[in-house]
């Protein structure tokens, strides 16, 4: 029977890395990976020449020093990691390193972790094939390495295998992650920590990906033989080892990232609606630095005090840059000391009425709580309430001491107060809550293992569907619309009674979202390419999710059974994408499927279930349920269902829940594999489909468990709230004002408006639509989203659609009967998809046909004029012969005299001798009558054209 050989290493006791190297070295070659099986007679031949090896040449984690080594032992220290639950932790023990005191000179003294770093950035024993490139990486970190030494290499071997507490620590902690082989994986939390603390990256299955980093970059003393050494073959990891020498990006091969964001034009422009216009802001920023330059200089001229001479002067001086009304206002206020409609005198008389001021001091730098009142803001700057009304009655805002005062109105009152201002947020219900929730610490003996979840990630249509349908028995491939996946599933199965949860996500570009969320919950990512095709753009994209989510990553080589599919295309793809496939000596497990034939899949759920045992994730069942919403939508029998993957503790039907602006009471959970199968709990790594929130929560939202509904509703709202005032603020949902009603009427002839209302299924729908509608952008059509929902048409949409003349879009979704009713009797119309770039693709068309048609001119012909003939009540008439082309009814002449156009006129009637004629060709004659126009002369040439309108399209 077939043995891994990680199996074989824990059954050996021996580090599996190792092993790998025994199998090469007892001749069993083409066992790169601890993955790699062994038969029963590799096994025999393994542990023949275990056996008779001579003491001296005893495996020795790539030291091979003389001395013999013992078997590391397995230490199982502390538990996971409480807060993510992550990892089970074991240890392998190193042996006690006794210092070499002769060591062998052709394995010179180094430190073990240093041997086996510079192992990892050493070729594969097995050659890549002919046709293969040379692993890329693995050259590359092979050529750094003499340049950035660490410090550790820098220590003499006898130093560093002394045993002080230094050689265990840190530096060889995070050389573990650059031993190859899976026992390499098993390493501490703190492994893949930074060493300031903060959250490092998961560690590759094997930790052959940022190890090998790593390990590349240690350099290998003077005279060190390469040692023919497979290395591991899981998958990648992203560089994040503390101590490892910066690479630039292009060494790295660029990090994941996200996409840039660029500010949109309109965002700094204002010239998208709703927008709060970014160049308004900074308009008004420059005035206010420019009313400030001049308050200084007048201050310089006319001294500090305000209301002097001097200073009145300096306001009505002609010479004095003109100012808008409100900072010259405030240029007067400053300087008579106060309201330029206030007299001193009544100040005066009020401090005598008032009598001692028992404001607070003033101070030059207040900090307020917002909300803010005049009175809360007074309090804060140590100023009457009533000099705060002032100033804002100045500024024509009447008010009272009790009004709330934007953040904005309170800086300008702070600038009039001499103040600098500083905004505190109060914290909220949801950050005492929910941040509570998340930082509570699992105790360790309460972790327990629990199903790996694994994601399928790749092009569109590279088959992840149909793997996935293929792996757990069902056809939803099959049913999907337009072929193309559109929703975010997630299903839990049993592989040999160890479940495994499994989510598969859109493929197509609008997903991305979607997909980076998908990637969220991931423990391991599979990343499905098909082998006709290649690595693609959303292949690329899905690696760096899965990268970026730090997990580790399995491919699945799809449609192998296509007849003249180039694997090492595919290959070849990966590698460039720093996947090296494990056949090439590299780290990354490429599994050959075909979702068609079954082939492969056994293999792939074997690996995924060896790289899931190596890590052994880990939840605290017995806390109340953290998890994220994958998907949600409204039913019409069940209300709002939402898909949720449970990430730790334990969800239980009655549990009060919130989930982003959704709120309520667990009221049914399903089976996602069989939405007819209730059930009560959903224990971590479990996904459901719930009932009893109140409104659909968006995709990738997180969920929490609470104690008290009232906590949850409040959360709820404040959030519903936060969402409903940045939605309206972005979608032109604003008060008009003098400024914003210019800007409307500026821009109303240059760009026209289609405005949509949306309705769709669910709200990973309408975000992915969205989301492409963004990319319909043009400078003279632009779309508005006045609405959108969850959930079919109503009538209310429709009278939205009717004032606004907007089109509804129906994404799965269709309209109730009163709305469909009125739609029809108003004409609203109501446009169905089911396949989202079918939107995009109408949406276009009809942006295009709004775009003012590009007027071309036509030359037609030219026109001699001949005779002309003058007739009382009608006009000239000029008796012409068409030299060339032709002159038609609806042209328009230029009149050309003596080689100058005198004008250009329409023609209004052309006569072929008697008959009123469309066109006159050349060589004949015709007479030609020109609207508005009666001085033509004998010898005037008339040159005909047309205007045509020709449509345009986005890509002229
Ligand atoms: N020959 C062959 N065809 C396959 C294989 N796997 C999938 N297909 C076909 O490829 C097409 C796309 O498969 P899907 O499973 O929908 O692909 P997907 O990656 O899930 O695509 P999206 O849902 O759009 O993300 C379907 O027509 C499948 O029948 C395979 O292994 N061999």
């Amino acid at each position: 029977m077939a043995v891994r050989i990680y199996s074989l290493a824990k059954e050996l006791a021996v580090d599996s890395k190792e092993l790998v190297d025994i199998c090469t070295r007892a001749g069993v070659t083409g066992k790169g990976s601890a993955l790699a099986s062994l038969s029963d007679d590799e096994v025999a031949k393994v542990k023949d020449f275990l056996s008779n090896k001579p003491s001296g040449a005893a495996p020795s984690g790539g030291g091979g020093g003389s001395t013999p080594k013992a078997p590391p032992a397995m230490e199982r220290p502390s538990r996971p990691d409480s807060k993510t639950g992550r990892m089970r932790v074991i240890v392998p023990k190193k042996a006690d390193p006794k210092p070499p005191a002769d060591p062998a000179p052709e394995a010179p003294a180094e430190t073990p972790d240093a041997a086996v770093a510079a192992d990892a950035s050493e070729p594969p024993a097995t050659p890549a094939p002919a046709e293969a490139p040379q692993p890329t990486p693995a050259g590359e970190a092979a050529e750094a390495k003499p340049t950035e030494p660490q410090s550790s290499e820098a220590k003499p071997a006898g130093e560093d295998a002394g045993g002080s507490e230094a050689a265990e620590s840190s530096t060889e902690e995070r050389s573990d992650l650059s031993r190859p082989g899976p026992l390499a994986g098993m390493v501490r939390r703190e492994d893949y920590m930074t060493p300031g603390g903060g959250s490092g990256r998961m560690p590759v299955v094997g930790g052959g990906g940022g190890g090998g980093g790593q390990g590349a970059k240690t350099p290998r003393k003077q005279g060190d033989a390469p040692k023919p050494r497979p290395v591991v073959k899981l998958a990648a990891m992203p560089t994040a080892a503390p101590a490892a020498p910066k690479k630039t990006a292009k060494e790295e091969g660029g990090p994941a990232q996200k996409p840039d964001m660029k500010l949109p034009a309109e965002v700094l422009t204002g010239g998208k609606i709703g927008a709060k216009p970014l160049a308004a802001h900074l308009k008004r920023a420059e005035r206010t630095l420019e009313a400030e330059k001049i308050r200084s200089r007048t201050d310089e001229t006319g001294g500090r005090g305000r209301g002097t001479a001097a200073g009145g002067a300096a306001a009505r001086d002609p010479n004095k840059p003109m100012l808008g009304g409100r900072e010259q206002r405030q240029l007067s206020r400053n300087r008579s000391g106060g309201s330029s409609r206030m007299p001193r005198r009544s100040f005066r008389t009020r401090r005598k009425r008032t009598g001692i001021n028992t404001a607070a001091p003033r101070k030059g730098r207040i900090t307020v709580q917002l909300p803010c009142t005049v009175k809360e803001l007074s309090e804060s700057a140590g100023v009457p309430a009533a000099q705060i009304l002032r100033i804002l009655m100045a500024e024509g805002v009447m008010t009272t001491i009790t009004a709330q005062i934007d953040p904005e109105l309170t800086e300008f009152i702070a600038a009039e107060l001499d103040l600098d201002v500083d905004f505190a947020q109060p914290e909220t219900l949801e950050d005492r809550v929910l941040t509570a929730l998340e930082d509570r610490e699992d105790p360790a003996e309460d972790l327990v293992a629990r199903a790996p979840v694994i994601t399928f990630l790749g092009h569109v249509d590279h088959g992840k569907t149909s793997l996935l349908d293929k792996l757990i028995g069902i056809d939803v491939a099959g049913g999907e619309s337009g072929g193309i996946t559109q929703h975010i599933r997630a299903y839990q199965i049993d592989k040999d009674n160890k479940p495994i949860a499994f989510v598969d996500t859109p493929g197509h570009a609008a997903f991305t979202e979607m997909r980076a969320r998908g990637a969220n919950v991931t423990d391991i990512a599979v990343i499905v390419v098909a082998a006709d095709d290649g690595v693609m753009p959303q292949t690329e994209e899905a690696i760096s999710h899965a990268k970026a989510a730090d997990v580790p990553i399995v491919v699945a080589l799809n449609k192998c059974d296509l007849p003249g599919v180039d694997i090492n295309r595919a290959m070849q793809g990966l590698a460039a994408n720093d996947l090296l496939p494990s056949e090439w000596g590299g780290e990354v497990e490429v599994i050959k499927t075909s979702a068609m034939t079954g082939e492969g899949l056994d293999d792939l759920l074997d690996t995924l279930l060896t790289v899931a045992e190596l890590h052994e994730y880990t939840a605290n069942p017995n806390r109340p349920a953290i998890g994220a919403c994958l998907e949600s939508q409204q039913d019409s029998d069940r209300g709002v269902v939402t898909k949720v993957m449970v990430t730790n503790g334990t969800l239980r039907v009655g549990d009060i829940i919130v989930c982003g602006d959704a709120y309520g009471r667990v009221k049914a959970m399903y089976d996602p594999l069989d939405p007819k199968k209730r059930l009560t709990e959903a224990l971590p790594s479990t996904p459901v489909n719930l009932t009893g929130l109140d409104t659909a929560p968006g995709a990738g939202e997180r969920m929490y468990v609470l104690d008290d509904i009232s906590q949850a509703r409040e959360i709820a709202e404040a959030r519903a709230h936060a969402e409903r005032s940045d939605f309206l603020g972005a979608t032109g949902y604003q008060q008009v004002t003098l400024e914003n009603l210019f800007d409307r009427l500026e821009g109303a002839e240059e760009v026209q408006t289609l405005n949509l209302i949306i309705r769709a299924d669910v709200r990973g729908s309408i975000e992915a639509i969205e989301k492409e509608l963004e990319k319909l952008d043009h400078p003279e059509v632009r779309l508005r989203i006045l609405q959108k929902g969850v959930g079919g048409i109503t009538e209310g949409d429709i009278v939205l659609a009717e004032a606004s003349d907007a089109i509804v879009i129906a994404f799965n979704v269709v309209p109730d009967d009163k709305a469909r009713a009125r739609a029809s009797e108003v004409g609203v119309q109501i446009r169905r998809y089911g396949v989202i770039y079918k939107i995009t693709d109408e949406l276009r068309s009809a942006m295009e046909g709004m775009l003012k048609p590009e007027q071309r001119e036509v030359e037609l012909g030219r026109v001699l004029v001949q005779l002309v003939f003058k007739i009382s009540r009608i006009g000239s008439i000029a008796g012409c012969r068409v030299l060339q082309g032709v002159v038609s009814r609806d042209a328009r002449v230029r009149v050309i005299r003596d080689n100058t156009i005198i004008g250009d006129y329409a023609v209004d009637t052309l006569r072929r001798e008697k008959d009123d004629a469309k066109e006159v060709r050349e060589g004949y004659e015709c007479g030609i009558k020109l609207a508005g126009f009666n001085d033509i002369k004998e010898g005037d040439l008339f040159e005909a054209y047309k205007i045509e309108e020709i449509g345009r399209s986005f890509d002229d």
